[in-house]
């Protein structure tokens, strides 16, 4: 996999186009790794200690989402919802920023694919309006015009990869699929993210759709916020055979591999070592084919960031130790698969039931199910 040194070699519209435009500079610290993924959205920041980065974007889509994640996850907060919402959510381990430029700031986040070995990844944004209620009739009516069916159906697909087993490479699908889908072959479409080729992984459709229940059921039960234009992240393990076998003995592995990255932290030398160690195959890389990295060395965003890398690892030792639990208790399933809500520019207080969001994750729920069935 050739490294280009900060050559943005994507579409202006894709995710590179975007960061360039938010102002990632080239810098001798961060590198863009060549791929054909380039173009689908599917990207974000990497940093080697097992996180990801994301930009603060622009006011005030930025601050609203590092207020919302500084909300939820803060260490005095009582509010019984709030405290249901973390576990649908990354965790968020605060901003972060390079020495030479302290002013641009990253939030600090769970890398949700990291378990993973072969990740099958979808982005799909979820409610009935994909734009706030402050936004311009012009951003309106570009919301609308990208996908008109999106107030009926209440979901759109953003983006997709899919591990094909008998190739051991991955089938991407970029957010003109998701915008071409209808209410006649939704459904299919839906279901290539579920298909490796060979088969279709009903396994990852019925955790998938228990997990969206449990998010579904905090919907239910709050009336405090109101969300436009977030996304579900969903990620299963394509290698059928990781797949299996994989929960206890790699999330113990997985555990102590952030441990020596830890231990490495001030290491001007350490390279992809994630790559290596969580992708043996060739053609079966990661996440990371996708993303910037982010290369440490010494003193690079160490400042300020020692307790949150403890608190990290506390975090995920007891998260190990939980999907340990949570595998003998359930037989796995629920284990294989992660569903999480991100992207939080447009979260706003309310006092009203999410009656967008909620539509949506019916309608995916819905969707999911016939897929099961059929
Ligand atoms: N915590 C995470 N773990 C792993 N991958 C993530 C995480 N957060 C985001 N991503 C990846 O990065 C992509 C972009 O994330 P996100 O939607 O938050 O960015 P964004 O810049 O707000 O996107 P946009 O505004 O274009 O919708 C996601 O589609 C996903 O593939
Ligand atoms: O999928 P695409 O075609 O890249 O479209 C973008 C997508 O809808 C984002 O969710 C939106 O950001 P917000 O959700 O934050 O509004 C962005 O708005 P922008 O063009 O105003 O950045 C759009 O361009």
């Amino acid at each position: 996999m050739p490294v280009m040194d900060c050559r943005m070699k994507t579409q202006e519209n894709g995710r590179a186009g975007k960061q360039r435009a938010r102002g990632l500079q080239c810098r001798s610290l961060i590198r863009w790794l060549d791929t054909s993924m380039a173009s689908i959205k599917l990207g974000i920041l990497q940093h080697f200690d097992g996180t990801v980065l994301k930009q603060l974007q622009p006011p005030p889509r930025g601050p609203r989402e590092m207020h919302f994640y500084t909300q939820v996850f803060a260490q005095d907060c009582t509010d019984p919802h709030l405290l249901a919402l973390q576990q649908h959510l990354p965790k968020y381990y605060g901003t972060w920023s390079t020495p030479d430029n302290p002013n641009e700031l990253y939030l600090k986040l769970e890398d949700v694919a990291r378990r993973f070995t072969c990740p099958c990844i979808m982005d799909v944004k979820i409610g009935r309006r994909s734009y706030d209620p402050f936004a311009s009739q012009d951003k309106r009516e570009e919301q609308i015009r990208k996908y008109p069916l999106m107030e009926e159906i209440g979901f759109l697909i953003l983006g997709m990869r899919v591990y094909h087993v008998a190739s051991g490479s991955y089938t991407s699908h970029e957010q003109f699929y998701g915008r071409s889908l209808t209410k006649g072959t939704l459904k299919t479409g839906l279901a290539r993210f579920f298909h490796n080729g060979e088969e279709l992984r009903k396994d990852a459709i019925s955790s998938s759709i228990h997990k969206i229940r449990n998010i579904l059921r905090w919907f239910e039960g709050q009336k405090q916020l109101h969300f436009y234009a977030s996304s579900l992240l969903f990620v299963y393990e394509g290698s059928l055979h990781l797949a299996n076998a994989k929960n206890r003995s790699e999330a113990l592995t997985g555990q102590k591999h952030i441990q020596a990255e830890l231990e490495n932290k001030n290491n001007a030398h350490l390279t992809c070592s994630k790559l290596k160690s969580s992708c043996g195959q060739v053609n079966c890389s990661s996440i990371l084919e996708a993303i910037h990295y982010v290369r440490k060395v010494n003193g690079f965003g160490s400042h300020s960031l020692h307790h949150q890398d403890k608190g990290m690892m506390a975090e995920m030792e007891a998260k190990t130790n939980t999907d340990v639990e949570d595998k003998s208790s359930n037989g796995g399933k629920e284990e294989d698969v992660e569903v999480r809500m991100i992207d939080f520019a447009h979260v706003f207080p309310s006092d009203s039931s999410d009656e967008g969001y909620i539509y949506g994750l019916r309608s995916l729920l819905f969707a999911l199910e016939q897929i099961l069935q059929d």
